[in-house]
């Protein structure tokens, strides 16, 4: 699959003056719940209206969704506000269904997009389709699956294509419902630019105070739209009541962001950034000199462990570095987890070194 402009049309002839929003309730729980929502999201920048209406949980016995019902709620509200309305869609029956009922635009869920088979089934059902669908990254941070499902959706003929990143699984405790790996959503779209691509706060914080942040971070790096579940009452909604925000809070969210432009055609704002730009690309040669110098030492002390039989992994040496490169790490401002993230990648890379020379 190659990127073509016009995977973006849809959105751009909306022409819109901010940020695509999806926003409504996780679950379509009740035709008055749904309703409700959606008249008090329709004077404000939502575009399309969401409520999920099959819901795949970790979990049997819990609330599943209300299933084909709810696409009549769907339906009335169209009717009722005038907003576009969307919904996920997990099987070719979904699709059929959704299709059917004239549902605007549709989604593929995280849990979905890791089977080949079943998005395979999904594409198949969407054949020739022109509504706008959007494919969630899969639970795992794997950036070839998350394509690979787009690819199948677009080559079974769905022009108007988007995709959304709800973050990734881990195993490890973290702030974060859903890990964003922002580094690999800057791949993402380095290599499909026209994809448009929309951040779903919700499900990476799994909180509701946190929503604004990631929001803001990922316009800061270009999203195109905001998928946020919005309900009146989330403290009571049937499903993720901890990271749905009400329909005011979503307003005020709005209103807060800053949208930034791309660049700046001012000659001062030019010349400063070129200034500190240059500055910067004789750090990073600075930095790759010393990585290697430090790459050279590490290759000493591998001949020198080679004659003497010793182990490469010195993990009482690698824990006093960890430990004192932190402390150095705070001096300077930079963050715990950088530390952590970039010395064992220096270390891992050391430990090649070393199995090179021993092995050799
Ligand atoms: O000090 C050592 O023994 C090394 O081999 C160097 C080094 C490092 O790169 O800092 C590499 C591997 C060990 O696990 C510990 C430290």
């Amino acid at each position: 699959m190659e990127n073509k402009k016009e995977m973006r049309a849809w959105l751009d002839d909306m022409n819109l003056d901010h940020p695509l929003v999806v926003a409504g309730p996780c679950s379509a729980e009740t035709e008055e719940q749904v309703l409700k929502i959606a008249h008090e999201l329709k004077d404000t920048d939502v575009n399309y209206f969401r409520a999920g209406i099959w819901k795949p949980r970790t979990r049997p016995g819990m609330f599943e969704g209300v299933g084909a019902l709810g696409l009549k709620w769907l339906q009335k509200v169209k009717k009722e506000t005038g907003m576009k309305v969307c919904t996920e869609v997990a099987n070719a029956t979904h699709v059929k269904l959704a299709l059917e009922h004239d549902i605007d635009m549709l989604w593929v869920g995280a849990r979905s997009t890791v089977s080949p088979f079943i998005m395979q089934e999904i594409a198949d059902a969407l054949q020739g389709t022109d509504k706008p669908v959007l494919i969630k990254n899969p639970v795992n941070p794997d950036l070839a699956l998350w394509l690979g499902g787009i690819e199948r959706i677009y080559s079974s003929g769905v022009k108007n294509i988007g995709a959304i990143h709800r973050g990734f699984s881990t195993y490890e405790k973290s702030k974060y419902r859903n890990n964003p790996e922002w580094q690999l959503a800057i791949e993402f779209q380095n290599k499909f630019p026209d994809i448009p691509l929309i951040n779903d706060p919700s499900h990476i914080t799994g909180k509701r105070d946190m929503v604004f942040d990631i929001s803001q971070a990922a316009l800061d790096l270009n999203f195109d739209g905001l998928m946020i579940e919005t309900h009146y009452d989330p403290d009571n909604a049937w499903s993720d009541a901890a990271q749905q925000v009400t329909p005011s809070s979503l307003v005020q969210i709005m209103r807060d962001l800053k949208i930034r432009k791309e660049t700046d055609a001012e000659v001062e704002y030019q010349n400063a950034l070129n200034n500190l730009r240059a500055k910067i690309d004789v750090i990073d040669n600075q930095i790759i000199g010393l990585l290697g110098n430090r790459m050279v030492a590490s290759d000493g002390i591998g001949a020198l462990k080679k004659k003497k039989n010793v182990a490469v992994l010195q993990s009482k040496r690698w824990n006093e570095i960890l430990g004192k490169m932190v402390l150095e790490g705070q001096d300077h401002g930079l963050s715990e987890e950088f530390i952590l993230k970039m010395f064992k990648a220096i270390h891992q890379e050391s430990i090649n070194h070393q199995e090179k020379i021993i092995n050799g």
